[in-house]
């Protein structure tokens, strides 16, 4: 028996790739949902089929540097695309060090607008460094030139407060030394910039996917007609949220509105410019939307005033939402899908809500359209609309049973699909809740390996990213989990920097799979050409290399 690197075209069908969002590999230790979790099935793929770990984060999914996390735009992005992109984060990076963003028209046409008008420059955006939707770096470079260049009298900042990119409670680390940087800027320039209103991430704004318009309802509320519950400081807002509710994360802190005396401090008006400062799209869409469409009907918007908008970076490269951006995105060509189509294979996308985005938007390089509407088929399941804490299992079940149905029929080449527990379980930082949703992906991944022994199909398992696999913070210089007073583990729901399994299982007893032992240090872009072989088509030589090599 020879060994191949291709399979022939007419090989094993269909083809599955399972995503299991937020599921990384990290060893046995505590707080670890899916070494916990029983999960008989991921176990036995494990024992039985070959597989290896890749890396899902930093510079092998083109952040800026290893330190940072993975996360789902980036890593859908490096599985479709089989080569790594600069992504937002850097993109921004750069554009501000060279000073590209400030000489570009759209920052301009914002600034002239402001002046004209004698208008109020404001910045909306995830409050964080967490890097994933946006950097507080960004924002402090903006305002300085704002402030020190462009002699913008007055700004203001509303601020999404995070804790599911960062530590679950750390706003107050972000707010305190923005609130300095703020009073040193209006002493240094002699300019009236402030904190205007906020609220948690989870609660206001920064819905994706058209899954909870209500939350960008009340963002609106918030931001522009600065309605709501009053407070003299963004400190006073979170400290006094914090004590009414006990418990509240960060990302669930509802909305405040800054006032004084006069009333609300920063309302948007007639006049003003608005720079939503997050980089990456999914969640930064819909506020767009609210800000530019004329006929927009989701929500009453009371007021509508004339601003001019523009977002950090072009959000839907297809409908081309926003309007006008400060950072030209990555322009992602030739992704697997492209060339998936040209070969006329029928595949199928699935999700859930929360993640359908991502096996599709994502997946074809931040596009909504398809490629060809006669081969593929997107389908969505509605996601529950509760804490995911409450329902861990969400709509795995019902994802698999379209999945099983659609393995059985033959009528696609490729199916990918993604299971959303483990990462949005994972972002409510309940361990107990982790588990089971980690439970709940591994009770469908059994239905899935039944469905594709039945069909003699080919299985690959990976993930985007990890997140269940860490439940709790982890002290970097001991190690140790860290604790509350009361003994209890501080929970963390962030992404992890932990490498994600690929396994692949060939149910045919004609074809033997092995992984390709000369292909080095792989990550996330290699899974495209290794879609391409198991397809019995050559993957084109700018993608990163295939994973496996074939006996049969
Ligand atoms: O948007 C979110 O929910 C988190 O910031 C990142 O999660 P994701 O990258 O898995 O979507
Ligand atoms: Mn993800
Ligand atoms: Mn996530």
């Amino acid at each position: 028996m020879k060994v191949k690197r291709l399979l022939p075209r007419n090989g094993p069908r269909p083809l599955v790739l399972v995503i299991m969002d937020g599921i990384g590999c990290a060893s046995n230790t505590e707080g670890n949902a899916v070494s916990h979790a029983y999960t008989p099935h991921l176990d036995w793929l494990l024992a039985h089929c070959p597989f290896t770990l890749l890396k899902a984060h930093g510079t092998a999914v083109g952040l800026p540097s290893d330190g940072d996390m993975g996360n789902s735009e980036v890593g859908h992005n490096a599985i479709g695309a089989g080569r790594v992109y600069a992504q937002g984060a850097r993109l921004v990076n750069e554009a501000l060090a060279t000073g590209r963003l400030f000489e570009g028209k759209t920052w301009q046409r914002l600034m002239n607008y402001c002046r004209q008008n004698q208008g109020t420059l404001h910045f909306i955006g995830l409050f964080s460094d967490g890097n994933v939707h946006s950097h507080l770096d960004h924002v402090k470079k903006m305002l300085e030139q704002a402030a020190f260049v462009e002699k913008i009298e007055r700004c203001r900042v509303h601020i999404l407060l995070d804790g599911r990119d960062v530590g679950e409670t750390s706003a107050l680390e972000y707010v305190v030394p923005f609130e300095a940087f703020l009073a040193s800027l209006n002493q240094q320039a002699g300019v009236d910039y402030r904190i205007a209103s906020g609220g948690g991430r989870m609660v206001i704004t920064m819905d994706r996917y058209e899954a909870n318009w209500d939350m960008v309802a009340r963002g609106w509320k918030t931001h522009v007609a600065g309605e709501g519950r009053f407070f003299a400081s963004a400190v006073e807002a979170i400290e006094t949220y914090r004590k009414e509710i006990p418990g509240v994360i960060d990302q669930d802190i509802p909305p405040f509105v800054i006032a004084d005396a006069h009333g609300p401090v920063g309302p948007i008006r007639d006049g003003d410019a608005v720079i939503f400062f997050n980089f990456r799209g999914d969640r930064a869409i819909e506020i767009s939307r609210a800000f530019e469409e004329e006929d927009f009907d989701k929500f009453p918007r009371e007021p509508y005033p004339k601003v001019a908008y523009a977002g950090m970076m072009e959000y839907d490269g297809d409908l081309h939402i926003p309007k006008s951006y400060l950072v030209e995105p990555p322009h992602i060509e030739n992704t697997v899908s492209a060339f998936l189509c040209a070969e006329e294979y029928k595949q199928l996308a699935i999700s859930e809500t929360q993640k359908f985005g991502h096996v599709t938007y994502f997946w074809n390089g931040n596009r909504s359209g398809k490629f060809d509407e006669s081969l593929e088929t997107y389908v969505e399941i509605p996601s529950d609309r509760v804490p995911f804490e409450q329902r861990p299992w969400m709509k795995a079940a019902e994802i698999t049973d379209r999945v099983v149905n659609e393995i059985a029929s033959r009528n696609y080449d490729f199916i990918r699909l993604n299971f959303a527990n483990g990462d949005m379980v994972g972002h409510s930082g309940v361990y107990q809740a982790a588990i089971v949703a980690v439970e709940a992906v591994d009770l469908c991944l059994g239905r899935i390996i039944k469905a594709v022994q039945d069909t003699q199909g080919v299985l690959l398992v990976t993930a985007d990213h990890g997140n269940a696999e860490e439940m709790y913070e982890v002290d970097k210089k001991t190690g140790r989990v860290k604790r509350h007073p009361n003994g209890e583990p501080k929970a963390k729901t962030a992404h992890t920097l932990n490498p994600v399994w690929f396994i692949a299982y060939s149910a045919s007893q004609v074809v033997k799979m092995r992984i390709d032992p000369s292909v080095k240090d792989p990550g996330l872009t290699n899974i495209a050409a290794t879609l391409m072989q198991l397809l019995g088509v050559e993957p084109p030589t700018f993608y990163d290399p295939p994973l496996l090599l074939f006996e049969f």
